[in-house]
């Protein structure tokens, strides 16, 4: 099934410290084995362990090492949250999302928290990303793949180590995995048990949303979600999609479950993703299988997909040495400095055998940047016929700051992907995804705009509960997917 992850790495672009490859032993064995009854990996060179000898960004110091040791040993007997079936069933899916046969929407909070943590709240960004996907399908004719950023989005890269409050200067917060938001030297100390924790917070959310995505709904409990949260502007677009949902069911397809599409707005497929930032949780999560050509593999169990971040993506760092060495399908996230030459060394690294369902190469350089600098990294992939779905982050690189409070304002926003979007028809390429931090709360002012219940700066003090960066709420989500449809549908049209 893998042949080609025995074909050297090109020898220009070989990283230091990286073997060039060869061929490998394979010891049968159990399928997902954690780390500490490992046989030798199929990837040579590479332990779910190698990366401790890398040079590492972004990590808490624990105080006391051999607490976060015994969290590691509980960690790594733990049942997995994911399975490789379901992580193969993904990379099939996002192989169709870099052919532009689907489009991928990934989202969820910028950080999961153990205090604001509920049922109504996971529910409603389910229904909300669900809702976007309907609203993405109907304008688009394309299927949506849907990727949360949950049950495991916990750890934070921050921009520094440091910052001032009244009770003085202290160490940031890093998520809730790692220390507490609470404003004391105290609450930041790293805490080991914190891990688990997020193991379970993870445990109980996917069990929720696995359950939700079997709950079937009528498609016109979706079509009444959208209806509520669409801007006035759109409402013409609401009475389409609910023509569209009645003749399907009137045809009797809707129960029939023929079609990808139509059976994904029944069941949806729902997939989990975070940052693979805090990697003593990674690796003691990671397990090995045997895929069905008889390889040893590993597979990280923590979520479905993986992404590395804009502060972390250091070719020889070890974060890209951890996800080297994992089947997970893999996101990069890609800020304004990111280089074509750099970009093909990590496609390189992370995806040897061009394989079309391993790499989401997500873009956050902000509006007024990207124009500038994408255009470049789509040439220099196409050229080089390297296979990634790319998605845009309008998010990242849209942040500015109110009063001393963190916010994303809504047209800036739309600017960024208004941009993607125009890069993609100048190179040719295909823009596959948009990835967004949104909750489906619809009382949420984090990001200033919005047509229904626009969010002012006034407002923003109003119910700003985010852990760290500001998210959509319910009613901006769904305006963005309109948003972001008619430009799919415009950009598909001109093929
Ligand atoms: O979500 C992304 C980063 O963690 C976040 O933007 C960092 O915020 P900071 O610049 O306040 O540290
Ligand atoms: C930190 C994040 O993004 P980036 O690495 O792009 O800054 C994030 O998506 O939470």
């Amino acid at each position: 099934m893998f042949p080609a992850f025995l074909a050297p790495v090109p020898l220009h672009r070989t990283l230091k410290g990286i073997q060039l490859r060869s061929r490998r032993s394979l010891t049968p064995c159990a399928t997902l084995q954690s780390p500490q009854q490992s046989t030798p990996t199929a990837k040579p060179n590479w332990s779910p362990n190698t990366w401790r000898s890398r040079p590492i960004l972004q990590q808490p110091v624990y105080p006391d090492s051999q607490a976060l040791h015994n969290t590691e040993a509980r960690l790594s007997q733990n049942p997995p949250l994911v399975f490789p079936g379901e992580i193969r069933r993904l990379r099939a899916a996002l192989a169709r999302a870099s052919a532009g046969k689907a489009f991928v929407l990934q989202g969820g909070d910028c950080a999961e928290s153990f205090d604001h943590f509920n049922a109504a709240s996971l529910e409603s960004t389910f229904r909300v990303l669900i809702a976007q996907s309907i609203v993405l399908s109907y304008l688009s004719g394309q299927p949506v793949l849907k990727i949360g950023r949950v049950a495991g989005q916990f750890a934070k890269p921050r921009s520094n180590d440091m910052e001032d409050t009244a009770v003085g200067s202290i160490p940031v917060y890093r998520g809730d995995i790692i220390n507490s938001a609470a404003e004391s030297k105290d609450a930041r100390v790293p805490e080991p048990e914190r891990l688990l924790r997020a193991y379970s917070q993870s445990a109980a959310s996917l069990n929720m949303l696995r359950a939700l995505a079997k709950s079937t709904q009528s498609m016109m409990e979706w079509v009444s979600l959208i209806n509520r949260l669409t801007p006035e502007k759109y409402a013409a677009l609401v009475t389409h999609i609910e023509d569209a949902l009645n003749f399907v069911a009137a045809c009797g397809l809707d129960t029939s479950a023929s079609t990808e599409g139509l059976q994904n707005m029944r069941e949806p497929e729902f997939y989990s993703s975070h940052e693979a930032l805090l990697l003593t949780y990674e690796a003691a999560l990671t397990r090995q299988s045997m895929t069905s050509s008889g390889h040893m593999s590993w597979y990280c169990s923590s979520a479905h997909m993986l992404w590395v971040g804009e502060r972390t993506r250091q070719l020889e760092g070890a974060h890209v040495e951890f996800l080297r060495g994992i089947e997970n399908p893999i996101g990069v996230k890609l800020g304004p400095t990111a280089d074509p030459a750099e970009v093909l060394t990590m496609l390189d690294t992370l995806n040897p055998d061009n394989d079309p369902g391993k790499i989401m190469l997500i873009i956050r350089m902000g509006q007024d940047k990207l124009m500038d600098r994408l255009p470049a990294l789509l040439r220099a992939v196409k050229q080089e016929g390297r296979h990634v779905v790319w998605s845009v982050d309008p998010m990242h690189g849209n942040t500015i700051k109110v009063n001393g409070v963190k916010t994303r304002p809504f047209g800036r926003v739309l600017g960024e992907v208004d941009a993607f979007f125009q890069a993609h028809a100048q190179e040719g390429t295909v823009p596959g995804g948009v990835h967004l931090e949104m909750t489906g709360e619809e009382n949420v002012t984090e990001c200033l705009g919005g047509d229904v219940n626009e969010v002012t700066e006034e407002r923003l003090s109003e119910n700003y509960k985010s852990m760290c960066d500001p998210r959509l709420n319910g009613a901006q989500s769904i305006e963005m997917a309109y948003e972001v449809g008619q430009r799919l549908r415009k950009f598909s049209r001109r093929k």
